[in-house]
């Protein structure tokens, strides 16, 4: 195998063309193998084979600086640059990172997983390039055609078209984010037109057509002057080069001596220069290429001999409970529409998208965009719901805040993986939003504790005249009964206590609430649980009940400082009725950047599963009041 042989770069500027292609190959094979054990990131890395082994043998990293945007497809990435024998490892605490990492290795720089972000990276570092002793270094940033469609992409390629960085952008255009991206820059016919096999035709009527005496040459002329006029309407050579930014391409991303030729030149170029390469994201795995919904972006662990495509399609828990509110709701209401940020797969929105096409609006991976938009729709009379993982909303806080809030707009802000997500470590998990929200003035924050919880919400929440926002984790979803889902704005009580500690579960966290009150009756401690389900306003009765307790503990699968805990402990310092007010010990994720493993794993150890909550709990129960 070619691919044992590949320790680093320099290993591959040994290899031939023929040899390249048996290499590339055997990444593919390795990936789809190594990725079905673990799971993670498919199509996006199985597209970047080829283009990452040119990229490692025309520039020099690290020395050379070579930037993946999201840095998801950067697998293949980390094969050549001595990681293979680790993917085994891939996204289990302590393993190998789904994302590059630079506690891992010298080839790798940006860890964060938000997209767009890489041309701004790339200007900052051409910045310090330009100012070392080292004015030949190559600043290359990898960008996908879905990254491109985000704000900061193009803030960061008008900056490189006016200052003039000298930077490398490889446009890696595979058409796809998930679905197919929002954007006519990387236009179909593009891609149509350098189909290997429309090529092919191209190149045999030209042929054919020089070869025919007389006429045949006034018609190859004429073919060639309507293939330019084609070009100049579809290619995105002008949209570039009006911003200053040289544009060359686009060209075969799985023709290795193509790219090689192609980013040799570009590497010369003393400015900004956008290699345009046209990439097939899933190639070479079968299921990956016919997955018309995302070509196997992500795949969960999975048998390599069998058809992943269903089960990655698959929507688990809260996803398919919102899922199917949102039908419940689309038909009842036609005025709610619903708006995603190129992420229609993941939140659960394609059926409803399907059902109502004129009814959903599918941005691109343009959050802060997707925010005012929906504020515009409220506006205009009708009812947003904005799906949005908890840790992108993270980017159009201030858009949620000032275009939304100020405003007052029934926008509905639908945050998936709230709470800590795992895989795909401290850029992924969602910890600010419960913090975030609870900043927006007048907007109702939800947190459901299962599946049935969620869909009530999402009812209340269209029928509040302002903002609201209901945060929802990854994974499983608890299934209640009818009589154990709440109403409205109340909060819920699951158990009574005898007075000693209340414990006020927010969410997912109210099962390990359940289970820490089990723990403490063993032991002689009969804890009062609340369901508060609704973050912001708080239930008074909640609160007055709480404030009656010797101690309240908040359990909450967001950072501690800001969020749900600290709202309780200042309502309950504010009850007028309590003469003393019982200690409040808020329980929750800690102001830190949290490395990948299970989320399971992750809580524990946090303490904020059962047991962790029933030893914080009695470590802070005042000792037993002296008996009167
Ligand atoms: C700000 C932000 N929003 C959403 C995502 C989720 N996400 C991860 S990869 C991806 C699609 C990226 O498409 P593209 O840049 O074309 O890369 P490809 O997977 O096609 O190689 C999205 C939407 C993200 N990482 N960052
Ligand atoms: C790279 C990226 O941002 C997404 O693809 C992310 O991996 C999705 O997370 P889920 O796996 O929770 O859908
Ligand atoms: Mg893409």
């Amino acid at each position: 195998m070619l691919l044992e042989s590949i320790s680093s770069p320099t290993d591959l500027r040994r290899l031939d063309q023929d040899q390249l292609t048996t290499l590339a190959a055997e990444i593919r094979e390795f990936v789809v193998r190594a990725v079905s054990v673990t799971g993670g990131h498919l199509g996006s890395n199985l597209g970047a084979v080829e283009l990452t082994l040119a990229l490692h043998r025309v520039f020099s990293s690290p020395r050379d600086i070579l930037l993946w945007d999201t840095g998801h497809q950067a697998y293949v990435h980390k094969i050549v640059t001595g990681r293979r024998e680790l993917f085994s490892t891939l996204r289990q605490a302590g393993g190998l990172s789904g994302y590059p990492s630079r506690a891992e290795s010298v080839h790798d720089w940006v860890e964060n997983s938000h997209a767009s972000t890489i041309l701004s990276y790339a200007h900052g570092l051409a910045a310090a390039v330009a100012r070392s002793q080292a004015p030949d270094r190559r600043v290359v940033a990898v960008i996908g055609d879905g990254s491109m469609t985000g704000g900061m992409a193009f803030e960061g390629l008008n900056n490189l078209g006016h200052s003039g960085s000298r930077v490398v952008v490889v446009l890696n255009d595979n058409g796809r984010s998930y679905a197919p991206t929002v954007s006519r820059l990387s236009g179909s016919l593009t891609r149509l037109r350098l189909h290997p096999g429309l090529s092919q035709v191209r190149r045999s009527v030209e042929d054919a057509l020089r070869d025919i005496p007389r006429v045949g040459g006034l018609a190859y002329s004429s073919l060639q002057g309507l293939y330019s006029a084609v070009r100049e309407v579809v290619e995105p050579r002008a949209f570039f080069e009006a911003l200053g930014v040289r544009y060359v391409g686009p060209i075969d991303g799985h023709d290795i001596a193509g790219l090689e030729t192609m980013l040799s030149q570009a590497a010369e170029f003393d400015g900004p220069i956008v290699v345009h390469v046209l990439t097939q994201k899933g190639r070479g795995f079968g299921p990956a290429e016919a997955d018309d919904e995302k070509c196997l972006h992500d795949a969960p662990v999975f048998d390599p001999t069998t058809d992943p495509t269903e089960a990655s399609r698959a929507l688990k828990g809260y996803t398919q409970a919102f899922n199917e509110a949102m039908l419940d709701v689309g038909e009842r209401n036609p005025s709610v529409v619903a708006v995603t940020a190129a992420m229609p797969g993941p939140t659960g929105l394609l059926p409803f998208a399907k059902r109502f096409p004129d009814r959903f609006f599918d941005v691109g991976i343009a959050e802060q965009h997707a925010v005012t938009s929906a504020a515009g729709m409220a506006m205009g009379g009708l009812r947003p719901v904005v799906a949005i993982y908890s840790t992108f909303f993270c980017r159009a806080f201030d858009q949620a805040n000032l275009d939304v809030g100020l405003h007052g707009l029934p926008v509905v802000f639908a945050l998936d993986r709230a709470g800590i997500t795992g895989d795909n470590g401290p850029s992924h998990h969602g910890v600010l939003d419960l913090a975030l929200t609870l900043r927006i003035p007048g907007m109702t924050v939800f947190a459901p504790s299962s599946a049935q919880e969620l869909k009530v919400m999402l009812d209340t929440a269209l029928e509040l005249s302002g903002p609201a926002a209901i945060r929802y984790p990854s994974g499983r979803a608890r299934q209640v009964a009818p009589h154990e889902v709440g109403s409205g704005l109340a909060a819920r009580k699951v158990r009574t206590g005898d007075g000693s500690v209340c414990l006020l579960a927010v969410g997912k966290l109210l099962e390990a609430a359940e289970e820490a009150a089990e723990i403490l009756a063993a032991e002689g401690i009969a804890a009062t649980v609340w369901d508060v389900r609704v973050v912001r306003p708080l239930d008074p009765r909640m609160v007055t009940d709480a404030g009656r307790h010797r101690l309240v503990v908040t359990v909450e699968d967001g950072l501690r400082v800001g969020g749900a805990g600290t709202q309780i402990a200042d309502a309950i310092a504010d009850l007028e009725e309590s003469r003393v007010c019982p200690p409040v010990l808020v329980l929750g994720i800690p102001t830190s950047y949290i490395p990948h493993g299970t989320v399971e794993g992750i809580l524990s150890q946090l303490g904020l599963d059962g047991p962790g909550i029933a030893a914080s709990t009695q470590k802070a129960l005042p000792d037993p009041a002296p008996i009167s």
